[in-house]
């Protein structure tokens, strides 16, 4: 008995933590988008219907349930693309934490240099000065393959005249953001999921936004250089990150993806 009720806690904790996960990762996907509405009006629905049946109203009732038994294909069909990027998500989550056993003892990552991330920065901030605008994002745990797939794919060690050349206004690929991983564009021309955060002040447009997209659903970081002002952003878990100078960025970045 004592055994089976044990049996039951640890399953009814695995069971909440997985309804957890997945409330978190729908929550990531449809923050900020017109999708959230389109959940709460199925809520809506939903809790009307329960109430139609626990008030015995036959009629409503069963109207709503044929509606909500419908439903469940119309709601394929309304989020096809939400479920794609979803299970796209799902699918290329690492779950491992770095600080893991099994990643320290078997990975080299303790040992990688990060000195990309200083030609990053130091490309940033001419292109800044030239007033070229830019949107770089720096792959963490979260696999980026759901945006990697919207662009060009690639495999070049980072450096400056590429990054530079890309960017230039009259390149073909200046278009989008570019994604790295360990230290190598990996992507070019990404198309990134946009914040529709309304905390972003207005003279942020769609680069920006873009970053924070990509920054809230995924652990990457991003950096942003307008095209406007030369200012870099620098975003991290959707938010944007203050720094007073170059090689604090720098170090910031460093801190972040070790
Ligand atoms: N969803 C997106 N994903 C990737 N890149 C994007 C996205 N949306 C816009 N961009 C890029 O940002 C460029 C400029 O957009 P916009 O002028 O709206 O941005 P901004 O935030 O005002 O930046 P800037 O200060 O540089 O003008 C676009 O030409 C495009 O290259």
């Amino acid at each position: 008995m004592a055994l089976d009720f044990l049996d039951f806690r640890v399953l009814d904790i695995l069971d909440i933590l997985l309804v957890a996960v997945l409330l978190y990762y729908i929550y990531k996907l449809v923050k900020g988008s017109a999708a959230i509405n389109i959940f709460i009006g199925i809520v809506i629905i939903y809790l009307i219907w329960k109430l139609t049946q626990l008030l015995q109203m036959e009629m409503l009732s069963s109207v709503l349930g044929e509606f909500i038994g419908v439903g469940m294909f119309a709601l394929i069909v309304v989020f096809q693309q939400e479920i794609r990027k979803f299970l796209l998500m799902i699918g290329s989550t690492n779950f491992s934490s770095k600080n893991n056993w099994f990643q320290l003892k078997f990975s080299n990552r303790e040992n990688k240099t990060l000195n990309y991330v200083d030609i990053i920065v130091e490309t940033c901030k001419k292109l800044g000065s030239t007033q070229t605008g830019a949107l770089i994002v720096i792959k963490r745990n979260t696999k980026l393959d759901f945006v990697k797939n919207t662009g060009d794919t690639m495999d070049i060690k980072v450096n400056r005249p590429i990054i530079e050349s890309i960017f230039y206004k009259n390149s073909t690929l200046h278009d989008g953001a570019i994604i790295i991983e360990d230290g190598r564009i990996t992507a070019t021309r990404v198309i990134l999921p946009v914040s529709n955060d309304r905390d972003i002040p207005l003279r942020f447009g769609l680069r920006h936004r873009a970053a924070v997209g990509i920054s809230e659903k995924t652990d990457a970081v991003a950096l942003v250089v307008s095209e406007e002002t030369g200012q870099i952003s620098y975003l991290k878990n959707g938010e944007f990150n203050i720094f007073d100078d170059f090689e604090n960025l720098a170090e910031q970045i460093k801190m972040d993806l070790s």
